[in-house]
């Protein structure tokens, strides 16, 4: 196998959307395939990827799931080794993820635990959503390959090298993508009476759906509802016959969602009586919460706090969103925050997290699932 940092840099060069990660799939299996393969099962599923390692005297299997899709981001770092496909970036640190997994592997391959260990190279996490239909396709059809504990780790651009940031319980948020269409009547600018101009109907709408966090929702109940995109019309002397308003809503509990949904779908239909136009609300694809089993995440702050390489944080929740609840909804485990010291945050053109992270987790991780393998 190539060395870390030149794979995590091979994968940054090459980074495709959810369900379209062909290239990233040959290039985890040729890693895959360089290592020794007697302790290996491996299996695709779409442009996932399964690896289960044989364990020495199995109790249990150990999961590890990486996601592996990029952005629709144009990217703006200026590192050598920059995106060669033009309007996708990783710069959701996914290939960060994916080189760590492949880190462990080969630690496991060399040395394995008594346990077995499963690896989940997971498509589609940004959108519409792999974990899902994964974890579906797992018990249906791979049960063998069903982890019965569950870890992930996620790059956080906030937090320097070295600090692990978690907490037991809720760690992100319930989110649901939201898509809206106004389809109104197009028409000359100089005649408005004769159209139906939808982007004065959409910029009315935009800002009525941002009364609804501030003037709906209890204040004590945490959310956010995010429009990240506003398209309409064609040109600048015709009036709009559509737009789309595209977004996203993140909740920390189920009900604060659905109210929120209600009271989009009022506004929704204000708008087509106020503005004499047709909305169609498309909720795309939903998240389930991350939720940390308790036990695992304090046993995994308490190792980490011993750790000589980390600094363990007891992090508070965040509105970022994960297919992996899916996971953990499911199977006992936790995802964590690991720093990466970039000034610029999650999905920025300019992210470009420090890879000194890459010489200390992997070994860190690796010496936490031996204390599992015997618990
Ligand atoms: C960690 C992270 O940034 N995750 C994404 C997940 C996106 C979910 C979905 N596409 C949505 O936008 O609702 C995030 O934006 O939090």
């Amino acid at each position: 196998m190539k060395t870390l940092l030149d794979i995590r840099r091979d994968l940054h060069r090459i980074p495709e959307l959810g369900f379209k990660e062909v290239k990233t799939q040959a290039y985890l299996l040729e890693q895959i395939h360089s290592l020794p393969q007697d302790r290996l099962t491996i299996v695709t599923w779409k442009t996932g990827i399964v690896v289960k390692v044989e364990g020495l005297q199995p109790t249990q299997t150990i999961g590890w799931r990486t996601d592996i899709d990029g952005l629709p981001i144009t990217e703006a770092t200026d590192v050598a080794f920059s995106s060669e496909h033009l309007g996708r970036m990783h710069a959701c640190g996914h290939d960060m993820h994916m080189t760590v997994a492949l880190g462990l592997l080969q630690k496991i391959v060399e040395s394995p635990l008594n346990d077995h260990m499963v690896f989940l190279f997971q498509p589609a996490e940004e959108s519409p959503g792999g974990a899902l239909p994964m974890l579906h396709w797992l018990k249906e059809e791979q049960p063998e390959l069903m982890p019965d504990k569950i870890f992930a780790y996620h790059v956080a651009p906030e937090y320097s090298v070295g600090t692990i940031a978690t907490r037991p319980g809720l760690l992100f948020a319930n989110t649901s993508e939201l898509y809206m269409d106004l389809v109104g009547k197009e028409g000359h600018a100089a005649y408005p009476h004769q159209a139906k101009d939808m982007s004065i109907a959409a910029a009315t709408l935009l800002l009525q759906l941002q009364s609804i966090v501030s003037r709906v929702v209890n204040p004590m109940k945490p959310a956010v509802l995010t429009i990240g995109k506003f398209s309409s019309g064609t040109v600048q002397n015709i009036i709009s016959g559509h737009a789309r308003l595209e977004g996203t809503i993140r909740t920390m509990d189920a009900s604060t969602m659905t109210l929120i949904k209600e009271k989009i779908e009022v506004f929704c239909h204000a708008t087509e009586i106020a503005f004499d136009c047709d909305v169609k609300i498309d909720y795309g694809s939903s998240y389930y919460q991350v939720y940390n089993n308790e036990d695992i995440a304090n046993d995994f702050l308490a190792f980490a706090e011993q750790h000589e390489a980390t600094n363990a944080i007891h992090c508070e929740a965040a509105m970022t969103g994960e297919d992996f609840g899916y996971f953990l909804k499911d199977i006992p485990g936790m995802l964590f925050w690991a720093g990466v010291d970039s000034p610029f945050g999650l999905h920025h053109a300019k992210m470009n997290p420090s890879e000194k992270v890459l010489d200390y987790l992997v070994p860190f991780v690796d010496k936490y699932f031996r204390t599992l393998t015997s618990k």
